[in-house]
């Protein structure tokens, strides 16, 4: 038998959260010139959502990382896909789709760490905090959520449902 999806977030809410944020990150890096650190491949709607409605010159790096199959985290993040360009002296701001056991978070952010950024930040829309297996706390928080696997708008189970303009549980 097929997976259910179960409505969580409209898209309607997503553009609410998203235009929050934008409007909190474009007033603290005013007067700044941001790089947005995109991880692949799960936060690529909502980066480029909140790109366009930031207002203030940036630029954009991609990293792809993978580390889930199906609803599990393997534990061992790999990274398929590295930065095209220098960081030193820049503000960085991670942009993740979702922060859930935090492992992938930490790995990214050992990995940036020692490539002389002037600051390192991230935002994430999605903050499953009560499944943390690591301590590491994203600046800005789109949506707090509960302990339930996701998808749609960037995220996947097993590549799939990507592409849904809403967020929805998958109930198996
Ligand atoms: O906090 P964690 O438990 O590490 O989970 C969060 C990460 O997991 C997902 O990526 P995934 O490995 O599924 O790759 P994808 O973005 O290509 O789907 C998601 O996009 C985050 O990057
Ligand atoms: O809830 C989730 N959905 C999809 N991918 C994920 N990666 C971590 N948590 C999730
Ligand atoms: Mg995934």
């Amino acid at each position: 038998m097929g997976a259910e999806l179960r409505l969580v977030y409209s898209p309607g809410q997503i553009a609410a959260s998203v235009g929050t944020l934008a409007r909190r990150i474009g007033q603290d890096y005013a007067g700044e010139e941001v790089v947005l650190v995109v991880v692949l491949k799960g936060a690529l709607f909502f980066a480029a959502d909140l790109a366009r409605q930031i207002g203030l010159p940036l630029s954009m790096e991609f990293v792809k990382l993978k580390s889930y199959s199906g609803t599990s985290s393997t534990g061992t993040v790999v990274i398929t896909k590295d930065l095209d360009g220098p960081i030193a002296g820049k503000h960085v701001l991670v942009v993740e789709d979702i922060v859930d056991t935090g492992l992938t978070l930490q790995f990214l952010l050992a990995h940036l760490n020692d490539q002389g950024a002037r600051s390192v930040k991230v935002c994430t829309l999605l903050d499953k905090s009560g499944r943390r297996q690591v301590e590491v706390a994203p600046d800005y928080v789109g949506i707090s959520c509960e302990n339930r696997f996701l998808v749609g708008y960037g995220l996947d189970f097993d590549e799939r449902y990507r592409e849904l303009p809403a967020i929805y549980e998958l109930i198996p």
